[in-house]
């Protein structure tokens, strides 16, 4: 983990960011009033369980959203520009050359017909200068970097002939192809083994040292937050209802929903081997509701008083920031039954 300084320069800054899909004719926010900022040099993980957002507000970073079905406010600046206002040729220049993407399946990110060479080549070909001969060596290069031990078999190889870790290395080695400042890793890890994660994990790491890229890290998994990244900014029901760095947040977690999450980790050091389950789940976007906390009926135990009617962020310590004044009165069920 890199220490946290405050003399890093800031890459990107969303304000105040909605994003709302298009359900039988009505617009429905699955994401709203998002504040984030991400330094140079930093890794910033985004959790919440199946729902909550996450991919919604990357895929509105990336302007991956179909225009005829969603509508977004706010900004998202990068690098000086809000992405919400590029057309789609300029952000085509700036996907793949300054903004790497890492999805979660890499079987899907990739083209099965294509050998390995040919779809970093892509990439290059795209937005380089390089000819075939450095491009070549550029492929081997990457597949190097990313840890393909025999980079030149690799090279030659379709998808479905690598494992699934493998074929993640190549999706990251096309990620930072031409060297991004920041890349955005959705579930990266998902759909591989324990023991292959660590090993993803452990590169994106050392990508982020190497080439000083800025990553945000999506996940629903704690442990790989505590892991891999520096910050950590909470999601429920589309808004961010905790921020601060991986040690206030782990330290000293306040919301509800968080302190619920860091519950659910299994304990090495604990002789109860049952996961802590929260009750309900994320309501659809017809359902969410427009006033009030969002998490306030899966703690039911809490009176409605505690909970503030329109919840805002508040700061606690310096980036440390938690949504509702519920946190406040907040225990767990078993602990007044017991
Ligand atoms: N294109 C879409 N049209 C309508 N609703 C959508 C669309 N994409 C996402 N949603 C809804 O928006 C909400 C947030 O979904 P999103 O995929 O961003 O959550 P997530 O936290 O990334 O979940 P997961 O971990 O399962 O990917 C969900 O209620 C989802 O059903």
């Amino acid at each position: 983990m890199t220490a946290p300084t405050t003399k890093r320069q800031t890459l990107l800054t969303v304000k105040n960011l909605t994003t709302s899909f298009k359900i039988d004719g009505k617009f429905y926010p699955a994401i709203s009033e998002i504040n984030l900022k991400i330094k140079q040099d930093e890794i910033l993980a985004i959790v919440g369980e199946s729902g909550c957002g996450k991919s919604t507000l990357v895929n509105s970073i990336m302007g991956l959203q179909d225009p005829a079905e969603t509508k977004i406010s706010g900004e998202i600046e990068f690098e000086g520009q809000d992405l919400t206002q590029l057309d789609e040729h300029t952000y085509n220049q700036i996907r793949g050359a300054k903004i790497g993407m890492i999805f979660q399946d890499p079987l899907s990110a990739l083209d099965p017909l294509k050998r390995i060479e040919e779809q970093i080549q892509e990439t290059l070909i795209y937005h380089t200068d390089l000819n075939a001969h450095e491009r070549h060596d550029r492929v081997l290069d990457l597949l190097d970097q990313v840890g393909i031990a025999d980079s030149k078999r690799t090279a030659h190889q379709f998808p479905h002939q690598l494992s699934g870790g493998m074929r993640q290395r190549v999706v990251i080695a096309i990620a930072i192809a031409c060297k991004p400042d920041f890349i955005i890793a959705d579930e990266p890890t998902t759909a591989l083994d324990v023991t292959i994660q660590a090993q993803i994990l452990d590169l994106l790491r050392h990508i982020q040292t190497e080439n000083h890229a800025s990553i945000i890290l999506i996940t629903h998994d704690l442990g790989v937050v505590a892991e891999t990244a520096d910050y950590v900014h909470v999601m429920y029901a589309g808004k961010i209802v905790e921020k601060g760095s991986v040690t206030q947040v782990f330290n000293q977690p306040k919301h509800p929903y968080t302190r619920s999450l860091l519950k659910s980790i299994p304990q090495a050091d604990s002789e109860n081997d049952d996961l802590y389950v929260i009750q309900g789940s994320v309501p659809s976007l017809q359902k969410m509701p427009k006033t009030g906390d969002a998490f306030a009926p899966r703690i039911p135990w809490i009176p409605a008083r505690d909970h503030e009617e329109h919840p805002k962020m508040h700061r606690l310590a310096d980036g440390h920031e938690v949504r509702c004044t519920c946190y406040q009165h907040f225990y767990f069920k078993e602990e007044r039954d017991s």
